[in-house]
């Protein structure tokens, strides 16, 4: 299926002084919601090894116990990008293009990845990123500590694109809720998803989802009011929502087009143990 989407990217500088002061930016024991506006050039961030970069982080483990990724919006110049952009040999990472086009170098292969393009990255893999373009490019970057499992492989790399991968319907929902599945469910090399939810206009979760995951929701489209731990919170495409493990969820698509967002989740592990069992 090739459908072309336009994905909200942040656009830097800083909110005009005539904007009013009200603003939606809340952070609760359960979530955290940063709307679009507060992704200004107040919080950029840099990471060493990294040329022509700077970056939004959107989420982090905070207690260094419970919160299991980290996310950032990172934006590179042209000629801009990193031959070393991840530190940590057990990191996973998923990159997923909104806006512009760069090249992206996996265990020696290049791949050409455009907006809705995405790539897998398993921990130790080889990896290096580069914008040959004449226009900046945004992408999201989501990372966790991949949990090993005796026995179960360690996922291989793999590109691909959100115009490429088929949505599915959530059963019982006549089309109105599908999600696009970048990894299949039942593959237990993989302990982490990334994918994208579509409700079309009227679409709605009807039930408070509660459950021990947790969530980064970027929302790349459209808006929706979200019900977060018992309060309605109206979101659009640019906000980003922070959930943590328990917080009930569900949604009401405002239309007029369609509410899509960006969903990290952890999956398929136990949870971990902190002290080996004697
Ligand atoms: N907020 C969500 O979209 N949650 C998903 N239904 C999920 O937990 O998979």
């Amino acid at each position: 299926m090739t459908t072309k989407s336009t994905y909200y990217a942040p656009t830097g500088g800083l909110p005009p002084q005539t904007q009013l002061l009200s603003d939606r930016a809340i952070f609760t024991e359960a979530y955290a919601i940063i709307p679009k506006r507060v992704l200004t050039d107040i919080v950029i961030s840099y990471l060493p090894f990294w040329t022509g970069m700077r970056m939004w982080v959107l989420a982090r483990p905070l207690s260094g116990f419970s919160e299991t990724f980290s996310q950032y919006i990172v934006e590179v110049e042209p000629n801009g990008g990193s031959e070393k952009p991840e530190l940590d040999a057990n990191a996973e990472g998923v990159v997923f293009i909104v806006e512009g086009e760069m090249d992206i170098t996996i265990e020696g292969e290049v791949h050409h990845l455009e907006s809705g393009g995405y790539a897998f990255l398993p921990p130790g893999c080889k990896w290096s990123l580069k914008n040959n373009s004449d226009k900046h490019v945004k992408f999201h970057w989501i990372r966790k500590a991949y949990q090993h499992c005796e026995g179960v492989d360690v996922p291989e790399a793999f590109v691909t694109s959100d115009h490429d991968v088929e949505a599915i319907e959530m059963p019982g929902t006549g089309g109105v809720w599908t999600t696009t599945r970048f990894t299949e469910q039942s593959d237990m090399r993989h302990d982490m998803h990334v994918n994208i939810v579509t409700f079309q206009p009227g679409g709605v979760i009807p039930f408070d989802e509660t459950h021990v995951m947790e969530h980064g929701l970027y929302v790349l489209e459209g808006k929706a009011v979200y019900h977060l731990n018992g309060e309605w919170v109206e979101v659009e495409a640019g906000d980003f929502m922070w959930l943590r493990a328990f917080c009930p969820q569900s949604c009401y698509a405002g239309g007029p087009g369609p509410f899509r967002y960006l969903l990290y989740k952890d999956v398929n592990r136990h949870m971990p143990f902190i002290r080996p069992v004697k």
